[in-house]
């Protein structure tokens, strides 16, 4: 069968346990889970997910046709973004989706003339930036004053002031997103006492609120991804079981994108050349930042694995880069067994911001994607090279 390097590998049986894991670990029935879409977006992830029971966080009108056609209710639908255009909100709210997240009080106007067009009441939730840091990587840290997202916590009574005047918006929530890969459990504590705050002040306000999301942003093992495949969902949701003061007849919302998807995917790619550099030896290959960008924009680290070296030869370190004419296109360093022309190489944890976050800079070919139910993959892994697993 004809194989064309890089392709992306889901594993769905991984999959489906951390999703099982994820409903095992909710610790109460006022907890709903929204997957992000963003993370991945492909049908056969999305349609396993929604088997599972999660609904869907968007952020883009395409992603809620998207949705709705690999079969998740628009009753369980979020939107968010900075910059919602018209027509993805009236997408939004002609498919009478769960609430848009406002992300500005300017929106507000946009938002009720579109609800108005449609003849229907728009829920909103207001997103409020906290001003709480993540301590994550900077660039995927959100929910500092100085990032863009969301209506500054001195804003809201302006907020709920506006949103009274309008006639197609009823405020049903609040929303946050404090950032992404966040492993210490300390930045949602913090959240949770914002949170519980602004409820009180939102209450002397007059206002019950149906809903509090308070976002994605649990981390994975990035280090480790074979020995912790599945994240601590059980770590994450007590946090917010002890911590925040959800009143009856409230639910709270989860936005979880790469700890549902980032384990479950790798990219396999070829190595085309062992070059031997000045400094040190090159293994190129065949995927470049084109189909993971992560390390070239976040320096960001992947286990990588040669899955069809002969180990018995020995070891060599090896910097591993795609063929992409710039020079962050690095995977990163490491000690491999022997490798050469031909050999597969197995970038792991690539099933989050991987795929989606794909280009077609210098031209290439996009990359497929190929699932574990299938075996047709497994016997041209082993009919190319040795007889060797993927997962
Ligand atoms: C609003 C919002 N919700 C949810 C997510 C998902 O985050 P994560 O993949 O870290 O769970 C993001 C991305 O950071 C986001 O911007
Ligand atoms: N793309 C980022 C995460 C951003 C999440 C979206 N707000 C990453 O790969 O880590």
């Amino acid at each position: 069968m004809a194989v064309q390097t890089p392709f992306y590998y889901y594993d769905l049986a991984l999959l489906e346990n951390t999703l099982q894991a994820l409903n095992d670990a909710i610790p109460s029935s006022k907890f709903k889970v929204h997957y992000a879409v963003k993370a991945n977006a492909e049908d056969r992830i999305l349609q396993t997910i929604q088997r599972y029971g999660l609904g869907a966080d968007c952020v883009s009108g395409n992603e809620i046709t998207k949705s709705i056609a690999c079969g998740f209710n628009p009753s369980e639908i979020v939107l968010a973004g900075v910059g919602k255009s018209d027509a993805e909100l009236h997408t939004a709210i002609s498919n009478g989706i769960h609430s848009i997240n406002c992300e500005s009080i300017e929106e507000l106007e946009v938002i009720n003339e579109i609800a108005e067009q449609n003849n229907r009441v728009a829920n909103i939730s207001f997103r409020i930036n906290p001003n709480v840091d993540a301590k994550t990587h900077h660039k995927i840290t959100t929910g500092l004053s100085e990032n863009k997202f969301g209506i500054p916590i001195s804003e809201v009574s302006r907020a709920i002031a506006e949103i009274r005047k309008m006639e197609f918006l009823s405020l049903s929530g609040i929303h946050f997103h404090i950032g992404s890969q966040i492993l210490s459990m300390d930045p949602f504590i913090k959240l949770c006492n914002q949170v519980n705050t602004l409820l009180d002040e939102i209450e002397g306000e007059g206002i019950q609120l149906d809903h509090i999301n308070v976002g994605g942003g649990l981390g994975i093992d990035y280090l480790n991804p074979d020995q912790n495949p599945i994240p601590d969902f059980e770590k994450y949701f007590a946090v917010f079981h002890e911590h925040l003061n959800v009143r009856d007849g409230q639910t709270v919302h989860f936005e979880l994108g790469r700890s549902v998807v980032a384990q479950c995917g790798s990219l396999i790619t070829k190595v085309l050349y062992v070059k031997k550099g000045a400094t040190k030896n090159f293994a190129i290959v065949d995927a470049g930042m084109t189909e993971l960008i992560r390390p070239a924009l976040y320096d960001s680290y992947h286990e990588m694995e040669n899955i069809t070296a002969d180990s018995l030869l020995g070891t060599d370190n090896y910097s591993v880069v795609g063929p992409i004419c710039e020079s962050s296109d690095v995977f990163g360093e490491l000690e491999m067994p022997i490798t050469k022309r031909g050999d597969l190489i197995k970038i792991k944890s690539a099933g989050a911001y991987g795929q989606v976050l794909s280009s077609n800079y210098n031209l290439r070919d996009s990359a497929k994607a190929y699932y574990s139910d299938k075996n047709e993959l497994t016997s041209w892994v082993g009919s190319e090279k040795k007889e060797t697993s993927l997962t």
